[in-house]
């Protein structure tokens, strides 16, 4: 299947503006809040706060829980920018437009994007509520050719054939584990795969089993 949309450089440069216009915040960190993650954001220092339906280009969130406010501000004295609320492509957004404010952070200058979500456990030491580190992923929609990255490529914002060998920074996974350790919670703690599925039904249980057999461990609905 293939998308004839296409979002140009002047749309995100747009966005990225229209939001520089309007913050004196310059992240070099985003972080997107999943699922039940969304009240990191309340804890930022010197907020500044968008709703997306007020940013222009922006994506409408439409997931209960998820607020669909871009909030700017300091997390440990860094300027962040958090996503309280991220989009789906079960809510019927295009996997281009999903991925939107990620092309928006990176020309605002961000340098280093945390993704977080809420994902089902699959692999045996994983309890509800541990979190995992994404050391690596199963994109099944990317394995049928749904990608963000189809179309006319934007060589501004990278090769036409990215290498996806190292993208989970191992430098940064080394320090989430670090700083667990210090914070004595290194037990509910570990990486692992993740795979990523369409949703919005959860799996089956055959599914789960050959998910779990195929070295996920833990599968989502984000991209
Ligand atoms: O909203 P995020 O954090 O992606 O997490 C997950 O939670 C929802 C399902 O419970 C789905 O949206 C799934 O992707
Ligand atoms: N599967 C897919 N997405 C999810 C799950 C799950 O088990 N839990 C939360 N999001």
């Amino acid at each position: 299947m293939h998308s004839k949309e296409q979002i140009g450089h002047d749309e995100y440069q747009n966005t990225a503006d229209w939001l520089m216009s309007h913050t004196k915040h310059r992240p070099l960190v985003a972080i997107i809040c999943g699922s039940g993650l969304g009240m990191l954001a309340d804890t930022l220092k010197c907020q500044g706060s968008f709703d997306y339906s007020d940013i222009p280009g922006f994506p409408q969130s439409t997931v209960q829980g998820h607020a669909g406010r871009l909030v700017f501000g300091e997390l440990k004295g860094k300027s962040c920018v958090c996503m309280q609320g991220r989009f789906h492509m079960y809510e019927g957004h295009s996997l281009l437009k999903t991925t939107f404010p990620i092309r928006v952070f990176k020309l605002m200058g961000v340098e280093t994007l945390i993704v977080t979500n809420a994902a089902g456990s699959l692999a045996d030491g994983l309890q509800p509520g541990d979190i995992m580190i994404i050391k690596d992923h199963i994109n099944f929609l990317g394995l049928v050719g749904l990608n963000p990255l189809s179309g006319p490529n934007d060589d501004k914002f990278g090769p036409r054939f990215p290498a996806m060998s190292g993208c989970y920074d191992k430098g940064l996974r080394s320090l989430m584990m670090e700083i667990a350790k210090q914070m004595g919670v290194a037990g509910l703690v570990q990486e692992g795969v993740y795979a990523m599925v369409g949703g919005p039904n959860f799996e089956t249980i055959a599914e789960a089993k050959l998910l779990h057999r195929l070295g996920v461990d833990a599968v989502g609905m984000m991209y």
